[in-house]
């Protein structure tokens, strides 16, 4: 074998390792390639790329023309198939295209067609619905914001939380904070007051006795603040009330009911004998004697330096809510209405409990019975409208002492929150 010869031996050899490699590497290219579409591959785009790919193994050109033009669409992601992601509805064989979001209008007619145009196809029917869909979620949603907005909750986290505050709060950051200590010295001032600055203060309801403040500088006290506590004959008020007395010594209880009771047992009252009477019957004692009483019993609580009162079982009926307001008017600050809820089968039976020591003239049935009538007729209506102006906090009377109590913290704190920041 010449020189020639061996070269040219050598040469095809380096040839043909030339063509297997480059063969090589396009297989392996072609394999990745397939990998990748075929995760998104119908069945039949893969058998095809398959029989491709054994096209491409048997062939024994590095690329056969016809191979590469089949190849081509796989080596182009276009055509054949979209990624996901860039797959703007789902092929669920539906012909129709629907308005664009933006179309407000064309989602209307859409949605109105669900209702008027029975639908022909899957594809239209499934337009209407998604149109459809549009309007009960833009409608709930601000259904939803709408209500918290005229109904907000009354609670403390949305008193303090809810976005109508958040302006406050950021003006807030502007401003200096007030101090943390007393700036001046303070004489004799109700503990209530530093607790909530906010309160306006009156110089009219209590009597000058109950403010010792240096003679150079008087510091008015605090206005009153009443929160009405309501509920059916034997809801559970007085026991709640006392509770949060005790819990709470800013707090003072006075019963409209306890204050008729004393002064009918008072021989001096010449009110006794009519009070006597109406409370027999069940019925509401005229309202010039009730807030005559009320006010005096506020202000002996005042010289104890009590600030919130209870006011138990009053408001009873319309006259007594204008009797108040003619008397008191603005000299208090009425908070709300805390309301016991309960049924009148419990209650009774809670009365009835209560007669064997109470020694009340009007805790026995027939008694009993009246005072429900009363309360239904005279006093639910003055709840109702209470709780149109949004005042009413109801608690749920029906279960023991100490749920009842429990939820009563709640609503008070509720009550207090409100009394703080606003409704
Ligand atoms: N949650 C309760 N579960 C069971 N008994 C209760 C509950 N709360 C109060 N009672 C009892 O029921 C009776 C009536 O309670 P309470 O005097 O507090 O009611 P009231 O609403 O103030 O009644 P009234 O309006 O007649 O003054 C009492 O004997 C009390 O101990
Ligand atoms: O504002 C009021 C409060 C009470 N009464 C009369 O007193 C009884 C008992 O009241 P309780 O709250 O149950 O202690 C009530 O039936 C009324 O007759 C009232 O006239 N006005």
């Amino acid at each position: 074998m010449g020189a020639a010869e061996n070269k040219q031996q050598q040469l095809n050899k380096k040839k043909k390792k030339q063509n297997q490699t480059q063969k090589e590497q396009q297989k392996q290219q072609m394999q990745m390639q397939m990998k990748m579409r075929c995760l998104s591959c119908e069945d039949s785009v893969i058998e095809e790329h398959q029989a491709i790919l054994e096209e491409l193994q048997n062939c024994p050109k590095p690329l056969d023309p016809k191979a590469q033009s089949r190849l081509q669409p796989m080596a182009s992601f276009g055509p054949l198939r979209r990624p996901a992601w860039k797959t703007a509805r789902r092929w669920l064989g539906d012909g129709v295209r629907g308005p664009r979001f933006t179309d407000v209008e064309g989602h209307l007619q859409k949605a109105k067609e669900f209702f008027t145009k029975p639908a022909l196809s899957y594809p239209e029917y499934k337009q209407q619905c998604e149109s459809l869909r549009l309007f009960a979620f833009g409608g709930v949603c601000g259904g939803c914001v709408l209500s918290l907005f005229l109904f907000p909750p009354k609670s403390s986290y949305w008193a303090t939380w809810s976005p109508w505050q958040w302006a406050q709060y950021v003006g807030s950051c502007f401003k200096a904070a007030p101090a943390l200590f007393a700036t001046e010295k303070i004489e004799t001032v109700s503990y209530q007051s530093i607790l909530y600055p906010q309160r306006k203060v009156s110089a009219t309801v209590p009597p000058a006795s109950t403010v010792q403040s240096s003679p150079s500088k008087p510091v008015a006290p605090p206005k009153p603040r009443v929160l009405f506590v309501l509920g059916g004959p034997g809801a559970g008020k007085g026991t709640q009330c006392t509770n949060i007395c005790t819990r709470f010594p800013h707090w003072s209880h006075i019963s409209a009911g306890d204050c008729l009771r004393a002064e009918r047992n008072d021989p001096q009252s010449k009110d006794g004998e009519l009070i006597n009477s109406y409370l027999k019957e069940g019925k509401i004692v005229p309202v010039e004697i009730t807030v005559r009483l009320l006010e005096k019993a506020m202000q002996k609580d005042m010289a104890q330096g009590k600030t919130d009162f209870l006011i138990d079982g009053f408001p009873r009926n319309l006259d007594n809510v204008t009797g108040w307001e003619q008397v008191i008017g603005d000299r208090a600050d009425v908070l709300g209405v805390l309301f016991f809820e309960a049924t009148e089968t419990e209650m009774e039976k809670r009365l009835l409990g209560r007669s064997a020591t109470s020694g009340r003239v009007d805790d026995n049935l027939e008694s009993i019975r009246k005072r429900f009538r009363t309360y239904e007729k005279e006093t639910m209506p003055i709840v109702e409208k209470y709780k149109k102006q949004r005042m009413v906090f109801t608690v749920d009377g029906m279960q023991s002492v100490d749920e009842v109590w429990s939820h009563t913290l709640t609503k008070l704190r509720e009550v207090e929150a409100v009394a703080v920041y606003g409704p």
